[in-house]
């Protein structure tokens, strides 16, 4: 069967994407195919067809217009790292903390998997951009899948469709789009019935850097799936940052507004499920200031004709982890997925056909679990993944900045660096310049969360929260970092801070009460930008002094306050050699300026 006796919705002039589009229909011979289009019409179409299928759950009208829920397969819940892959032309490229084949070797298994994939299903074909249509060089991506749930999440995460696909074919062979192929891998019989979660056990997530191409096979969720995402924004964006000369981050930006209404942008690197999203959307409970949104996920950031480096979020919509989501933690994300048209996924369905999460307000009394089966606020399972997500349309959010959508982005005044840390890591640590801060970031360590399929809590070095990101050699992605500060004007460099809001006490609770409060940390942080605060030099960098950051206001001891502060030197000579087997990995393609500051480190805790 040739693709022309396929039933087609839709088609490009673009001779280049046809023929992709032709050779993937050959290879995994769908029913049909469908190019998207982004209207209203076809919303409406595949979230019928979605409830048709009982992936999607219609939500109760009147509390989330337009929502639905999705319980994934239990074996389908999250990021698969390890069956994440580099495949880079050289194995060198993709560094020691990559999964590497050859991609040749890769492409043939993959195509066998590939090989009538899409029996019984729809080819979607998803043309879309990351960042901005309007951009001088604009990203654009063409996402094919077999899946409606992803059509539909990446119509909330990503601008897509009829407009996006009629600026490619008017730049014809001068677009440049990243080609990326999904199949959940779970072909339909004749006349068999489908399942609400197609996947697939065997599962790959393969990015080709050279190429600039994604195959990903076998899984259905998130960052597995919706490949603008990850897989484009990070690890294919990465590379073309590293040739390019700019940076592809795992970083929230948000704008900041002092009582003297002067405004900075910070971008924010945590890694998954340690509180970008949160940030990103901080209500402050320091009088005065504000904040608004512009990203909570991914930044690119490129140095302006001024010198300075600007931000924007390739994203459309937040992908944000439902559970710990309340009106105290997130009134803003609240707010947001309260106007509907969004997707809920692996939390608890209530009786009056709404959604609930642990850390929600008023548990329902009776509700089913992301697993289908009843559940009650006595049962002793939880009610919703610990991975389980809101997705929603960025454009909902009450405090999005003016600014995003500006195609030039936002100038950057600093750069956090932060991940889970029970023990060592203080509250809020300035780096001495760009390269003391690439050191921490370099350093970053976080316990593990649920966002990733594995154990949950093991202490692993996560530089920059990219581990599973860098689409190439990670040594190289240190040079890249130390380069970007060498080649730039030292004075408008963003300053960079490490923070670890999730520092224990000895009965293991938190010892800074987070989320909101964090504002008290941003105007510390601004307030040394400004050469307003004090701060005490330690080894690690500065610290602030008690009375340099403001708690007024807040329920802590002074004992607390300093404990959260402290920089315990036995701690930080206990991390050197983690920090040197970390290191050990990279060989010859550490920077050697790492190495540098890695002895000044030991020099100063006299280790
Ligand atoms: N204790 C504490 N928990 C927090 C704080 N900020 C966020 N969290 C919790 O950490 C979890 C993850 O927070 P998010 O803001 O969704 O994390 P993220 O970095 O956006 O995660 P990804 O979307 O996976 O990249 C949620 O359960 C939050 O409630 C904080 O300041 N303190
Ligand atoms: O990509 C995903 O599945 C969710 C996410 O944002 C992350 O893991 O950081
Ligand atoms: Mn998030």
């Amino acid at each position: 069967m040739t693709t022309t006796d396929i039933e087609t919705i839709g088609g490009t002039t673009h001779k280049g994407l046809a023929a992709w589009v032709a050779e993937v229909a050959e290879m995994t011979t769908p029913d049909r195919i469908q190019w998207v289009t982004g209207s209203d019409e076809e919303w409406k179409q595949i979230t019928d067809k979605l409830v048709e299928t009982g992936t999607f759950t219609r939500l109760n009208e009147d509390i989330k217009p337009n929502s639905f829920y999705a319980a994934s397969s239990p074996q389908d819940v999250a990021r698969v790292e390890d069956r994440t892959y580099i495949c880079s032309v050289d194995e060198k490229d993709a560094g020691p903390t990559n999964n590497w084949m050859d991609p040749n070797e890769m492409k043939d298994i993959m195509r066998g998997l590939y090989k009538g994939c899409m029996k019984g299903r729809t080819m979607y074909v998803i043309p879309f951009v990351m960042g901005h249509l309007e951009a001088e060089q604009p990203m654009f991506g063409v996402e094919i899948t077999d899946s409606e749930y992803v059509v539909a999440s990446m119509r909330v995460m990503a601008r897509c469709g009829t407009k996006i696909l009629d600026r490619i074919e008017e730049l014809g062979d001068d677009a440049r789009y990243v080609p990326a192929l999904h199949s959940v891998g779970a072909p339909l019989a004749d006349g068999e019935k489908d399942v609400a979660w197609p996947c697939n056990d065997e599962k790959y997530i393969v990015q080709f850097p050279e190429e600039r191409t994604i195959w990903s096979f076998g899984s259905g969720y998130g960052g597995n799936a919706l490949l603008g995402k990850k897989c484009y924004s990070l690890r294919i964006a990465s590379v073309m940052a590293r040739d390019e000369g700019w940076l592809a981050e795992h970083m929230l930006i948000l704008k900041l507004i002092s009582p003297e209404n002067q405004v900075y942008y910070i971008a924010a690197a945590f890694p998954s499920a340690c509180g970008k999203t949160n940030l990103a959307m901080l209500k402050p409970t320091v009088p005065g200031w504000k904040v608004e949104t512009l990203g909570d996920d991914i930044a690119w950031m490129r140095f302006g004709k001024d010198g300075r480096l600007y931000a924007v979020n390739p994203e459309f919509g937040f992908f944000g982890v439902a559970p710990g989501t309340n009106e105290h933690t997130n009134p803003n994300a609240m707010k947001t997925i309260n106007k509907g048209n969004s997707v809920f996924t692996n939390v608890a369905l209530t009786e009056d056909g709404d959604v609930w999460w642990e850390g929600l307000e008023n548990p329902p009394a009776k509700a089913t679990d992301w697993k289908g089966n009843p559940w009650t606020p006595d049962s002793d399972e939880l009610s919703s993944h610990p991975n389980s997500r809101y997705c929603t349309p960025i454009e909902q959010c009450d405090i999005l900045a003016d600014e995003y959508n500006d195609p030039q982005g936002v100038p950057i005044s600093a750069i956090l660096f932060g991940g889970r840390r029970k023990t060592t890591v203080p509250l809020v640590t300035e780096a001495r310049d760009w390269l003391h801060g690439t050191f921490m970031g370099a350093t970053l360590s976080s316990e593990t969360t649920a966002a990733a399929t594995g154990q949950v809590g093991v202490v692993r070095r996560d530089p920059m929260a990219m581990l599973p990101f860098i689409g190439y050699n990670a040594g190289d992605y240190f040079q890249h970092w130390v380069n970007v500060g060498k080649d730039a004007d030292a004075s408008k460099l963003p300053a960079i801070f490490y923070v670890n809001w999730f520092r224990r006490d000895d009965n293991g609770d938190f010892l800074w009460p987070g989320f909101s409060e964090n504002s008290r940390v941003l105007k510390w942080i601004i307030e040394r930008i400004e050469g307003k605060a004090a701060a005490v030099e330690t080894p690690i960098g500065h610290v602030p002094t008690p009375e340099s950051l403001d708690v007024e206001g807040l329920d802590m001891t002074d004992a607390e306050l300093e404990a959260a502060l402290a920089v315990d030197v036995e701690e930080w000579k206990a991390e050197i050699p983690q920090i040197e087997e970390w290191f050990a990995k990279f060989g010859d393609q550490l920077p050697v300026q790492l190495q540098v500051e890695l002895d000044g480190l030991k020099e100063r805790l006299g280790a």
